[in-house]
């Protein structure tokens, strides 16, 4: 279990994470939702201890992370599949990982085995696939046989195969009784996969509820009814007690009818149409809505590409265009501890410059120099 108590996380004048507190169970995935920028990464980093809090705080099974003699035994995460020493093979990685947390060596061949890494276990990481380093990220996490699961974002571009592959490893995960809090910033992924949602914005919580109860609540149907008499149709639906909402490209959207009883009354009236169709919101379009005000980076026009957010002083390059990535695969210092101080964010360091991308080259340098392996 993983219990925040208002957490909150300050990068210089940005809030990044504001007072969040909620519970992740085991046995069930639980997503943790939020658009770029919500602070997602951040909340993670700081369950990790790889982040100090700037308040509250993160309690795994009842303790500080801190406090956890061989954390591999207990929480295992995914947060950059790049953080990885490339100069090993991926055998020699997880063998460094065990020996920290005295995990015997047999567990190393188990866990290559479970992600399907056997045949490249030799080979150094520098030429792994991202789908290929993902694995491994994940055999890391896997490692200690722990009780708790952490995966940020785990399916960034991976191809369908590998996608399918980790959305089962989750729910298995899961229905072991495991504790497993995955990151995403799509909800049609979430919906695939998740049993529990934890919903933030700017930082925020913003909803805190179960897959089901979400889809009750905001899986909108309604009927699209598209006429060449609109005025008409307005009539006849008004006599009926319906009132139609009017979509952007003047269709109108019947909440209260179904599409069949609809088609007799206008076809009553002699009332023309050219579309009428069921239609059910997506998850994803009650998502964006309920995070709307929330969302960072907004698109504004495909015009002005110069003008992207990468370009904004002081914004965060948007995933994808950092350099460096934000965290560490299971284990990357040398301890097992999630990920390396060293490669901690430079604007963790408050004063830093906010949002640069921070570790990148920098960070595997001076691990080639720290290593003499
Ligand atoms: N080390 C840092 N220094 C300064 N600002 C930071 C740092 N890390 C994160 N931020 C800022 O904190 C906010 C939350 O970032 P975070 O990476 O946690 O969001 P996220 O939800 O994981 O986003 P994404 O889905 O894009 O990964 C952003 O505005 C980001 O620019």
């Amino acid at each position: 279990m993983i219990e925040l108590e208002g957490l909150t996380k300050r990068f210089g004048d940005k809030l990044a994470v504001d007072r969040l507190t909620f519970t992740v169970r085991p046995g069930v995935v639980t997503g943790f939702l939020g658009p770029n920028g919500a602070g997602k990464s951040t909340t993670m980093r700081m369950m990790l201890d790889l982040d100090h809090p700037t308040g509250g705080e993160v309690r795994i099974d009842g303790r500080r992370y801190a406090r956890l003699k061989e954390p591999l035994k207990y929480i295992g995460a995914l947060l950059d599949a790049k953080a990885v020493h490339g100069g090993r093979s991926a055998y020699n990685h997880l063998l460094c990982l065990a020996q920290s947390n005295r995990i015997p060596r047999s567990r190393v061949d188990e866990v290559l085995d479970v992600v399907g890494l056997s045949a490249v276990a030799r080979q150094r990481t520098k030429g792994f696939s991202l789908g290929m380093g993902q694995r491994l990220g994940i055999a890391a996490a896997l490692l200690g046989d722990p009780e708790i699961l952490m995966f940020d974002e785990p399916v960034n571009g991976l191809d369908p195969e590998g996608i399918h592959w980790i959305r089962h490893l989750m729910k298995r995960l899961a229905a072991e009784g495991r504790t497993v809090f995955v990151s995403s910033h799509l909800m049609s992924e979430m919906a695939l996969t998740a049993g529990h949602l934890v919903v933030i914005g700017q930082g925020r919580l913003l909803a805190d509820t179960s897959m089901s109860d979400f889809i009750g609540q905001n899986s909108r149907s309604f009927v699209r009814v598209r006429t060449p008499e609109p005025e008409r149709l307005r009539d006849v639906l008004s006599a009926v007690g319906v009132s139609p909402q009017v979509a952007a490209d003047g269709s109108f959207e019947v909440a209260d009818m179904e599409a069949a009883k609809l088609g007799e009354l206008a076809a009553q009236h002699h009332v023309t149409l050219h579309e009428l169709s069921p239609q059910q919101a997506s998850l994803e379009e009650a998502f964006m809505r309920m995070t709307a005000e929330s969302v960072e980076y907004h698109a504004h026009s495909t015009a002005g590409l110069a003008d992207a957010p990468g370009d904004r002083e002081g914004a965060a390059a948007p995933r994808g265009l950092e350099e460096g990535g934000d965290g560490g695969v299971a284990g990357g210092r040398e301890d097992g501890r999630v990920g390396d101080r060293v490669g901690d964010r430079v604007g963790d360091r408050e004063g830093g410059r906010e949002g640069v991308p921070v570790w990148g080259a920098d960070w595997s340098a001076k691990r080639r120099k720290g290593s003499a392996r």
